[in-house]
């Protein structure tokens, strides 16, 4: 018997007492309305138990999480014909590095960078009639909470100061690889991306991911081999240039956001979810990361 509590509750005790806390992201102006010392954790453990410590009940901007979420509901909408128009390969670069894009001819290397996340995005708003209501209407059902909602006040300021995101947007438009029109996909993407949600919310959005597709419901919303892909892109694509780092490290598939959250899962085990809003040079949260390989250290459990 893992002793779940007591391995969270020692982590909270050694991240807090960390000086360096990394930075918060600011190139989004909304998002540095956080505390810098906010932290928390929640496990949810496929065979239904919880454990939490810290503010694992603050929401919080799940910023690039939500591109797990968008890949799924694309997939589940139209299936392998996406492949067609995003790769499956780590990109090796920084989530919003646009130079590959236009070397690789407008086919981005993964769904998990900015321009992948866009193309994902474009095929919802060609998919979906009411695409932001019907993205989080996917969100709250998967999650069984009709509580969560985005945060317009981040989706504007990103709409804003997002020149990065247009310049990848009209790249990948040139390139013939963006259907609908550059605002209209931006305005959902930026929307997803100012989707707010709790760590105990993201632990339950994930838990499909876990459980071979069946969210907490225990509905099919993926195939088994859905689920398994989707994974495997988290392994190698969830954490940009530091995927590498992050298998070696933590040795779980996941994925981050620049307002500090990480999720991380164990197929057929768990789903952990923590929030540190002060990121490293790669855009990670800082201690979020050292906090879930502290996790798969004391509770000795990774896919390796
Ligand atoms: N890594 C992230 O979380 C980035 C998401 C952010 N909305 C962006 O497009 O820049």
């Amino acid at each position: 018997m893992i002793e779940y509590q007591n391995i969270l509750d020692s982590i909270n005790q050694s991240v807090i007492k960390e000086q360096n806390k990394g930075t918060i992201a600011s190139y989004i102006p909304e998002l540095t309305n956080v505390d810098i010392n906010d932290f928390g954790i929640h496990l949810q453990l496929v065979s239904g138990e919880q454990f939490s410590v810290g503010n694992s009940h603050q929401p919080f901007s799940i910023q690039s999480i939500s591109k797990v979420l968008s890949l799924a509901l694309a997939m589940s909408q139209v299936g392998t014909a996406i492949w067609e128009r995003l790769d499956v390969e780590p990109s090796g670069n920084p989530f919003n590095h646009l130079s590959l894009l236009e070397l690789e001819e407008g086919i981005p290397r993964n769904p998990f960078i900015n321009s992948g996340a866009i193309v994902i995005a474009d095929i919802l708003v060609s998919n979906l009639k009411n695409p932001k209501a019907d993205f989080l209407n996917y969100v709250r059902d998967i999650t069984g909470d009709n509580s969560i909602d985005y945060n317009y006040k981040v989706a504007q300021s990103e709409k804003e100061t997002g020149f990065n995101n247009y310049a990848a947007a009209n790249l990948l438009k040139s390139f013939n690889n963006l259907h609908n029109d550059v605002e209209d996909v931006l305005d959902f993407y930026f929307h997803q991306c100012a989707l707010e949600m709790t760590c105990q919310q993201l632990s339950k959005a994930f838990f499909l991911f876990a459980n071979k597709g069946n969210c907490l419901a225990n509905k099919a919303r993926l195939t088994k081999s859905q689920a398994k892909r989707i994974n495997a892109i988290m392994l190698t694509c969830g954490f940009y240039d530091e995927a590498g780092e992050f298998a070696f490290e933590v040795g779980l598939p996941g994925k981050s956001g620049v307002g500090g959250g990480i999720v991380a899962l164990l197929p057929n085990q768990f789903v952990i979810s923590v929030w540190s809003p002060g990121l490293n040079e790669r855009g990670n949260s800082k201690l979020g990361m050292q906090a879930l390989e502290q996790f798969t250290t004391l509770a000795n459990q990774s896919i390796f």
